[in-house]
């Protein structure tokens, strides 16, 4: 007999500026679901180097993804729907975080170049450099075509995005009518 699948864990992917904490965050407060941004996971040696504008490499990404997937388990064994912010820019990392959790939905933010510069640049305070988005970017695999990932516009409002998010037919399946947000 199948094991059943643990609730959704929603897993918002995309390079930096495109958005992914910001939309997450209100997706999960809409939704009542628990939230973590995949940043806070970093180690203190992968902080250090984006913070010195050097651009992380497999090596230090994969630890990360191991640990972000160590939080989805640990939501899943609970019974609890979640949302997650990591950029998993690259198919190999989006097929760690996936393998052997079918409750994993991936969503790819797609935002064009100039705005994603905009953001980057307006945004204060944010470890992050502006000038490491051509890093992201030359890193980045983009899921074109890649099954199970809904990759999404997110040129207006956060709150656009997240509402479209929550319309995605199969999160829509899963959010009874009229009944508990967290689906008990
Ligand atoms: N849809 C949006 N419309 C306008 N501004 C947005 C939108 N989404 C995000 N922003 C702004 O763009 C900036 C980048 O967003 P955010 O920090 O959420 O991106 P991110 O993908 O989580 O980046 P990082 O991976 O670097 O943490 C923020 O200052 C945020 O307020
Ligand atoms: O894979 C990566 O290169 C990192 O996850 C980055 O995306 C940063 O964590 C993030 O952009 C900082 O806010």
């Amino acid at each position: 007999m199948a094991l059943p699948v643990p609730p959704p864990v929603v897993v918002l992917t995309g390079v930096a500026g495109s958005g992914k904490s910001t939309v997450g965050k209100l997706l999960a407060s809409r939704l009542d679901w628990d939230w973590a941004d995949g940043d806070a996971f970093h180690s203190a040696e992968n902080l250090a180097k984006m913070a010195a504008r050097k651009p992380l490499e497999d090596a230090d990404r994969l630890p990360w993804l191991d640990e972000i997937g160590q939080w989805i388990d640990k939501e899943s064994a609970e019974d609890r729907p979640a949302v997650i912010a990591c950029s998993a820019l690259k198919r190999r990392y989006r097929d760690r975080l996936r393998a052997g959790r079918p409750q994993v939905r991936m969503v790819y933010l797609v935002v064009d170049l100039k705005t994603l510069h905009q953001r980057m640049t307006d945004r204060r305070g944010h470890m992050f450099h502006a000038d490491m988005l051509g890093s992201q970017l030359a890193a980045l695999e983009p899921p074109t075509r890649e099954e199970g990932v809904l990759m999404i516009r997110s040129a207006g409002t956060p709150e656009l995005t997240a509402e479209q998010i929550i319309e995605w037919e199969r999160l829509r399946s899963y959010i009874p009518v009229g009944g508990s947000r967290r689906g008990d």
